[in-house]
């Protein structure tokens, strides 16, 4: 039996509808489906561009109704308006910082340094208030103000303070009083020493700071210099905080005395610190150019290890690559080849002749020759194609309170104010005693390139304030010392080189003068021409290296072979101007080789050239191969005893020739002694100091002026004939391993 199962009949037929349409079918709901995935992708679009903060308020208001593109067009600005904008300058990515919260310490027993302390709060809060156009921070600053005597010194003194945000970094301020009694202040300074002595414990484990800096306050009555006390604390933290951050002393250290020049003294250590927080802010720390940022070094000669680059190699290639100075050095290559070729004829003198066949202008000292190498390893920066700076061993140690060169004591030049600097670098002599080390340009014809003498000036005023820069943290520099060497008062051309070799010296002293910065120049005295035709200027040396002909062939080894004559005119030049500008014979004894026998011929160059001063210094051992092939050794070097028996033999021979003269001041520290014309002895005294104001003004007066116009007040005390000349305000510091009755020193 066959048996077939029994469907409906009503299936059949919608499959056959099915069948029919299934196509059109398929096709609508791809279309749905296409419509429904592209509403919702756009919905997502607008949600993701609008900002998230808005999100939550958007939503909101979408459910209360409002359409999205109102609640952006009406309500975004609100929602931004009363919310603390933090300050975004820099990019933390880049430099590392956000914030930075400067913590205060003080101690204090009578109160005064706790009062000064919540002044310094009050005076850095309102400072990071300010708008950074108005002077104030770039980024957000925070003050917070702790009393040493109630904190755990391992919360801040073992390693840095933590910080919620990465981004925020801290500075340490110290305000520290001294006392010669235990205090607090006692166990603290042996908490940081034994800290940095600890083995378990990184030597420099502050070193994440930002920056510290110290304040020092004490007595100046009870304990009148350093060495007797006077704010001996705050030299010790400053000391230990050196090298628990591994030499992030961002500012000098200031010291005030409570009974007369604290408040002052504050006020600029104040404003250096806001200066040092915005320059660690925008350089995303102490960086380059900032010595602190070095090695820990504590040594008395520091000064020496942070500008020598033999021992700093890093130093080295901080002062090969001055970017700054690399842009100008650019400007100036491109203006020096728009000049037309010049050359300029130095054998000779009087009637001008045609100068040599000019073949080709080159650079005095390009950067890839071993010249150039040379002198940027003595420290020396480079300005142009044949200037030079360089921070002299007077200078830093003005910074530090240690003493100004002679210049201080004769003519009162704080050392610590005056650039070194000269526009040419090359010279027509080869004196035994340079210190150029056999390495600079010599010639008797300028046969270079000429850089303009803007580009100089401003090049050398930029190396000069770099160099300066990187004393801020070295120990021992004093913060109103710091301030005041921001401002250059005085300039001394002479260093290496002949500056008056330099084509465009009038106009280089005329952008000196117009920045009321007084001029020493020193000549060789073997460019009459270019001697004549030299501007005024506040004093003008002529070297007088020996007394007569033959010496001076030994000594100064020069290249031209009418020397002599040359010397003779440029006396004759002097004698001629000696009421119009201050002039000055210099003279360098070297023993063996210009000083026996020669007091009468001395005196008759004198009697010559008839300059306002005679300064007479020991010379200078620099220890060179190219001085020792000179035949040049210490046994050369005249001690102080010998220097000063042989000004009273030239006192002598002038009173002998009947000129008026005498012996006026001495600096026995730089082994220096000044003889000077009765023309400066006043009123019983004499006067071997400079009006610089007074110059200034008859310079500017347009009328014709000379020297006695700007005479300054009588020669110090302290530093006339027979007391020495050490200015009592300086710590006089003997240096390590010399033989303190050799005083010999490094000055031009
Ligand atoms: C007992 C005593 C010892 C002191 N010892 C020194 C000292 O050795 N060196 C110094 O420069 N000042 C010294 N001073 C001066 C204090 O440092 C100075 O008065 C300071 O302003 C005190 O600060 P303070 O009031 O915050 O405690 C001493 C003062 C006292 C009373
Ligand atoms: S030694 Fe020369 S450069 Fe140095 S401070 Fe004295 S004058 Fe200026």
């Amino acid at each position: 039996m066959d048996i077939a199962p029994e469907f409906p009949a009503w299936p059949f037929e919608l499959l056959e509808l099915w069948h029919e349409n299934r196509l059109n079918l398929l096709a609508a709901i791809v279309i749905v489906g296409l419509a429904v995935r592209l509403i919702s992708w756009k919905r997502e679009t607008i949600k993701e561009t609008r900002p998230k903060e808005t999100t939550q308020l958007h939503n909101e208001k979408i459910s209360s109704g409002e359409t999205s593109r109102r609640v952006l067009e009406n309500r975004l600005p609100k929602r931004v308006t009363g919310v603390r904008q933090s300050k975004p300058a820099r990019d933390a990515s880049i430099t590392g910082i956000r914030a930075i919260q400067l913590h205060v310490f003080y101690f204090s027993l009578t109160t005064t340094t706790e009062k000064t302390a919540k002044r310094v709060q009050q005076e850095l809060d309102e400072w990071s208030g300010k708008p950074s156009s108005a002077g104030g921070p770039d980024c957000d600053v925070s003050v917070v103000l702790y009393d040493l005597s109630e904190i755990e010194y391992d919360d801040f003194f073992v390693s840095p303070p933590r910080h919620t945000e990465s981004t925020t970094k801290s500075f340490y301020l110290m305000l520290i009083p001294s006392y010669n009694i235990d205090t607090v202040m006692d166990t603290f300074i042996e908490q940081l020493k034994e800290t940095h002595h600890d083995f378990r414990i990184d030597t420099a484990s502050l070193s994440g700071l930002l920056g510290y800096s110290v304040f020092g306050i004490g007595d100046r009555e009870g304990w009148p210099t350093e060495s007797e006390g006077f704010c001996c604390q705050a030299i010790e933290v400053d000391k230990w905080l050196a090298r628990l951050t591994g030499q992030k002393r961002a500012y000098p250290m200031g010291l005030g005395d409570a009974k007369s020049d604290a408040t002052e003294r504050l006020q600029e250590w104040v404003q250096g610190i806001e200066r040092a927080v915005r320059d660690i802010f925008l350089a995303g720390g102490l960086g380059e150019g900032v010595s602190g940022s070095g090695e820990a070094l504590e040594s008395g000669d520091e000064d020496d290890e942070i500008m020598d680059p033999k021992k700093n190699p890093s130093k080295r290639r901080r002062a090969e690559r001055i970017d700054d100075m690399e842009d100008l050095d650019r400007m100036i290559q491109k203006d020096a080849s728009d000049d037309a070729p010049l050359a300029i004829d130095f054998t000779t003198y009087g009637k001008s002749k045609p100068g040599p066949p000019i073949v080709e202008r080159k650079e005095m000292v390009p950067k890839s020759s071993p010249t150039y190498a040379a002198l940027t390893k003595q420290g020396y920066t480079i300005v142009g194609s044949h200037s030079g700076v360089k921070i002299c061993r007077w200078t830093k140690s003005a910074l530090r309170g240690r003493g100004s060169c002679y210049k201080y004591s004769f003519y009162g030049i704080k050392s610590h104010l005056c650039m070194e600097t000269t526009p040419a670098l090359s010279c027509s002599n080869k004196c035994v005693f340079c210190w150029r080390h056999g390495t600079n340009p010599v010639g008797t014809t300028w046969r270079w390139k000429i850089d303009p003498p803007e580009l100089i000036f401003e090049g050398v005023k930029a190396g000069h304030y770099k160099k300066m820069k990187m004393m801020k943290g070295v120990p021992g520099v004093r913060a109103e010392r710091f301030e005041e060497s921001m401002r250059i008062r005085h300039c001394a051309l002479s260093l290496v080189g002949e500056p008056i070799f330099y084509p465009h010296i009038n106009e280089f002293t005329a952008m000196l003068h117009k920045e009321h910065i007084s001029s020493f120049l020193v000549c060789n005295a073997q460019h009459p021409d270019e001697l004549a035709a030299l501007k005024p200027i506040t004093q003008l040396y002529v070297s007088i290296d020996a007394s007569n002909k033959e010496s001076l062939r030994k000594v100064d080894r020069p290249l031209h072979r009418d020397f002599w004559e040359r010397l003779m005119r440029c006396l004759d030049i002097l004698r001629e101007r000696r009421f119009r500008q201050r002039t000055v014979f210099r003279l360098t004894l070297v023993k063996g080789f210009n000083i026996e026998d020669e007091a009468e011929g001395y005196a008759d160059l004198v009697e010559k050239g008839l300059p306002c001063f005679v300064e007479i210094k020991g010379v200078t051992y620099c220890g060179t191969s190219t001085s020792a092939s000179a035949g040049l050794t210490m046994q050369n070097v005249p001690f102080y005893e010998e220097v000063t028996e042989f000004v009273v033999q030239l006192n002598a021979a002038l009173e002998r020739r009947g000129l008026k003269y005498g012996i006026a001041a001495e600096h026995a520290h730089s082994c220096c002694v000044l003889l000077a014309s009765t023309r400066f002895h006043i009123d019983g005294k004499w006067h071997s100091t400079i009006d610089y104001d007074k110059f200034f003004e008859c310079l500017e007066s347009g009328k014709e002026f000379g020297p006695e116009d700007y005479i300054g007040p009588p020669t110090p005390e302290w530093a006339t004939w027979g007391n020495g000349g050490f200015n009592p305000e300086d710590t006089r510091v003997f240096r390590k391993g010399k033989n303190k009755t050799i005083q010999q020193t490094v000055e031009i």
